[in-house]
């Protein structure tokens, strides 16, 4: 048996992915709490230094019971829109935890933001003026564009000439002359250089480059180099981890030197959301349906793009499993297959052309790594009803964490 099979890992704890479909529905999300924990305990050691910060970036997955147990874990969080926030101050977040990154925010969300006592950074000279308008005399962050961004797909680089996001580095004195206009006092820096990176290299080169961005800022309290840390999402063909004790004594001694010699007291920040989450779940669905159509199987499920969208968004991989009787389909012959979902788009295929099981009518799939950008993007598509959230608690035993939509909840918005 693959050392990946995660019926034998223990990641349904004590009841078994049919069990769960069973009696939760399918499609549904399934995370694994122990799982949660220890990649909240990896990142929090990352940096070695006093004020080593982990605000967990919760557009990657912002359910309320997931938030508890990450901020259980001691990470702070950012967010990007005041949704976020509300789930956050819902969850347990206190302000002061929250790191507010704008883009594009109306002065409706600023304000709410400003009242709600959370710092803000703006990535744009005209959101600082904003910001100035709104709250003159406040604490801000500037989110810089250093140069060059990192990521697995062009849609999720978010630094580089190509991108809508921060201030250019060369912006530095109108930065400055907006906060002495309104008497703002820039407290800090940030940068996203975008989402899923293997290598350290790229990170290691940003976090350099917005610092010697920063040290052209005075009395700054903190310095924040984002998230984008990748997960292996091809474990099945032996794809190594990241390796994060590297990466985190490189940068350690990055900001150890950089410290001395800007002489003052100064905080580091990073924005994991994938690392955090990601791994922690595995979302199953069933196999409705398998058709030949000239020299392609389909095997059709009930995991429609409107539940995963990365595949189709992203051409994402995901590596899958099959269940029946209990068990792992492992040992069979192999054959390939397309597995598709059950949106009426040519395009809602989740993995083409993959090697897999001989798969029949009633077998439960298992996409792995699916906790990171996997419910948060799902949609109610088709109206199609999004599915339920369950947790495995560290004891093995399933909670429900958040129901399946109803068809009364299509109806909502029009009462
Ligand atoms: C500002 C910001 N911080 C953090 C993240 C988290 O990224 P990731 O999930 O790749 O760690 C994102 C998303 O890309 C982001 O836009
Ligand atoms: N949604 C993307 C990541 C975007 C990160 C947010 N800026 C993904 O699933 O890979």
């Amino acid at each position: 048996m693959s050392q990946y099979d995660l019926i034998s890992t223990g990641f349904y704890g004590n009841t078994t992915p049919e069990e769960l479909v069973q009696k939760y529905g399918s499609p549904l999300y399934v995370y694994n709490e122990a799982v949660l924990r220890e990649r909240c305990k990896e990142m929090r050691n990352l940096v070695s230094c006093p004020n080593f910060k982990v605000q967990y970036s919760a557009k990657a997955n912002s359910n309320k019971e997931l938030l508890k147990i990450i901020r259980s874990e001691g990470l702070h969080t950012d967010a990007m829109s005041p949704g976020e926030i509300f789930i956050m101050l819902q969850s347990g977040y206190h302000p002061e935890e929250i790191f507010f990154v704008a883009n594009n925010a109306s002065e409706e969300e600023m304000q709410y933001v400003i009242d709600a006592g959370i710092l803000v950074s703006v990535d744009s000279l005209s959101q600082l003026q904003m910001y100035g308008r709104l709250n003159p005399g406040g604490r801000v962050a500037v989110r810089i564009n250093a140069g060059a961004g990192v990521g697995h797909h062009e849609k999720v680089i978010t630094a580089g000439k190509k991108t809508k996001f921060g201030v250019n580095a060369d912006l530095i004195p109108e930065i400055k002359q907006i906060a002495e206009q309104y008497k703002l006092r820039i407290v800090g820096l940030n940068q996203h250089l975008g989402s899923l990176f293997m290598e350290p290299d790229g990170y290691i080169a940003g976090a350099q480059a917005l610092l010697s961005v920063a040290e052209q800022f005075e009395n700054l309290e903190f310095v924040d180099f984002g998230g984008g840390f990748g997960i292996p999402y091809r474990k099945h063909s032996g794809e190594q981890r990241l390796d994060l004790e590297a990466l985190g004594s490189e940068l350690s001694a990055i900001v150890q030197d950089w410290t001395a010699q800007y002489g003052q007291d100064i905080a580091f920040h990073t924005e994991p959301g994938r690392y955090i989450v990601a791994e922690s779940s595995v979302l199953l669905g069933k196999v409705n349906a398998i058709k030949h159509n000239g020299t392609t199987k389909f095997v059709g499920t009930d995991v429609g793009f409107n539940v995963l969208a990365r595949p189709v968004m992203y051409d994402s991989w995901h590596d899958l499993e099959f269940y029946r009787n209990g068990s792992r389909l492992d040992g069979y012959q192999l054959e390939l297959a397309t597995i598709t979902g059950n949106i009426c788009e040519s395009g809602d295929i989740i993995a083409k052309d993959r090697e897999v099981p001989i798969i029949e009518e009633g077998d439960i799939c298992g996409i792995l790594d699916t906790g990171a950008y996997g419910f948060a993007m799902s949609s109610n598509y088709n109206n199609r009803l999004r599915p339920a959230e369950v947790l495995i608690r560290t004891d093995g035993s399933p909670e429900l964490i958040r129901r399946r939509d109803t068809l009364e909840d299509l109806l909502r918005n029009y009462e």
